[in-house]
C-alpha cells in the first residue's frame, strides 16, 4: 500500500452478459475529494461499472483498489459491506417504516447508542433537516428525502461514494440546489466520488473530471473544459450540444468548402472529413443589397442562406438556416431574442478557431 495511491482505482475491468461485453477494459483513478463523472448514453455500461465497484456485480477480469489495496480481482473479493463504499441511486428508497433518524443510522454498525445518535444529529444538521429527525419519509418532500438519503449514505464515513443518476427523480428547480449542496458536503468529507449520468450539464456542473463512455469503453477523459473544447470525435461534440457538420475532402492540407478553406494539417490528400462546430459558432450577418460581409482569415467566406425557422429558447434563440448552394441545414444560437422570419436572406460565416476537423472512415458513418 502506498500513501499517494488514488482513493479508488479500477484497472482493466471487463464484464459481459450472455457473451456480450458491456464493460470493456475500463480503468479509472479517483483521488480523495475528487468527483469523476462517468458520462455516456443509455446502455453504454455506466451502471454496470458502478455495480462492479460496489461489489454487487462480479467482473470477468480486472482489479479494484482502494487506497492502493486490492479489494477485488477474479480470485479475491472483499464483500460489498466491507468495501467502505457509499451508494446513492436514483430510486434512493428510504425505508418507509423507519424514522428519519433510523434511516440515517441504518448503516451505522459501530459505536454505542449515544455515539450513533450524535452522528445522526450531526448529519441531519449538515443537510439542514434536524427538525425532521423523528419524522417519517412520507412527511418529507422529494428533495428532503434525497438529502436524508445523502445523510444515510455518508453516515458510515465511506471512503468512496458511488452515485447513479441520483438527482434525476427531482424536479428541475430543486435539482440545481441539491446538486450543489451535495457536492459541497462530499468535498468537505474528502470522499472520492464516481457519479454516473447521461446528462452533460450535470457532468459539467459536478465533475472535476469527466470520463466519456461509449459501448462499454472510456473513449475520452479529462477536465470538463478540455473534454468540451477538445472533443475526440464528432459524436463527442454532439454529446454535449447540437453540432453542425459540413462534409469536405482534404487537398494539400486544406479542406475546401463554400465557407472557404479549413486547415487540416497532417491529413492525407483525398481524405473525407467532417468539419464540426457548435451552433453558437455560426455567425449571422444581414444581407446588404445582395452581398454578405467580406472574407476574413478568422471567419472565412460568407455563404448565403434563408431562414428556415426560429425559436425562442429562454435565454437564447435557435435559428435554422437552409443554405442556398446545397439545401443543407445549419443551426445557430443567438443570445436573447432574435427571431427572423422564415425566408429572410442572411449570410453565414464559421469561426475557424471553433471548428473541429475529423477524418471520416466511411461517408455513410453519421458518427452520432
Ligand atoms: N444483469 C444483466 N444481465 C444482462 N444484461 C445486462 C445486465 N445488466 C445490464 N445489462 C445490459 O448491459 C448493458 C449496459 O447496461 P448499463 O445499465 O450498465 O448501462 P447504462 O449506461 O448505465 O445505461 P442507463 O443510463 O440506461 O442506466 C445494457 O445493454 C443492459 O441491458
Amino acid at each position: 500500500m502506498t500513501t499517494d495511491a488514488p482513493r479508488l482505482e479500477i484497472k482493466d475491468i471487463c464484464c459481459a452478459f450472455d457473451g456480450r461485453r458491456v464493460v470493456d477494459n475500463v480503468s479509472l483513478r479517483i483521488n480523495r475529494g475528487q468527483v469523476t463523472c462517468l458520462l455516456g448514453p443509455s446502455g453504454c455500461g455506466k451502471s454496470t461499472t458502478l455495480r462492479v465497484i460496489a461489489g454487487v456485480e462480479m467482473q470477468d477480469s480486472g482489479e479494484i483498489y482502494v487506497d492502493g489495496k486490492l479489494i477485488c480481482d477474479t480470485a479475491h473479493r472483499v464483500p460489498p459491506e466491507r468495501r467502505e463504499i457509499g451508494l446513492m441511486f436514483q430510486d434512493f428508497a428510504l425505508f418507509p417504516h423507519l424514522s428519519v433518524a433510523d434511516n440515517v443510522g441504518f448503516g451505522l454498525k459501530t459505536g454505542g447508542k449515544a455515539e450513533r445518535r450524535a452522528r445522526i444529529e450531526e448529519l441531519l444538521e449538515r443537510v439542514d433537516l434536524k427538525r425532521f429527525i423523528d419524522g417519517f419519509p412520507h412527511q418529507l418532500s422529494g428533495g428532503e428525502q434525497q438529502r436524508v438519503a445523502l445523510a444515510r449514505a455518508l453516515a458510515p464515513k465511506p471512503k468512496i461514494m458511488l452515485m447513479d443518476e441520483p438527482f434525476s427523480g427531482l424536479d428541475n428547480r430543486l435539482r440545481d440546489g441539491i446538486r450543489d449542496e451535495t457536492l459541497t458536503i462530499l468535498k468537505e468529507q474528502d470522499t472520492a466520488v464516481l457519479l454516473v449520468t447521461h446528462e452533460p450539464e450535470e457532468a459539467m456542473r459536478m465533475a472535476d473530471e469527466i470520463a466519456l463512455m461509449r459501448d462499454g469503453r472510456i473513449v475520452q477523459q479529462g477536465a470538463p473544459y478540455n473534454v468540451y473544447t477538445r472533443p475526440m470525435d464528432r459524436a463527442a461534440v454532439a454529446f454535449f450540444s447540437d453540432a453542425n457538420v459540413i462534409a469536405a475532402e482534404v487537398n494539400g492540407a486544406l479542406a475546401r468548402t463554400p465557407f472557404g478553406s479549413f486547415l487540416a494539417p497532417g491529413v492525407p490528400d483525398g481524405t473525407p472529413v467532417d468539419i464540426v462546430f457548435r451552433p453558437q459558432h455560426l455567425r449571422i450577418d444581414f444581407d446588404r443589397a445582395g452581398q454578405g460581409p467580406k472574407p476574413t482569415a478568422s471567419d472565412g467566406t460568407a455563404v448565403r442562406a434563408l431562414v428556415e425557422r426560429s425559436r425562442f429558447m429562454g435565454n437564447e434563440s435557435l435559428v435554422e438556416f437552409r443554405l442556398d448552394h446545397d439545401g443543407s441545414v445549419l443551426k445557430s444560437t443567438v443570445p436573447n431574442v432574435f427571431l427572423p422570419k422564415p425566408g429572410t436572406v442572411m449570410w453565414l460565416t464559421i469561426r475557424r478557431d471553433r471548428c473541429f476537423i475529423f477524418p471520416v472512415s466511411e461517408r455513410t458513418d453519421k458518427g452520432t
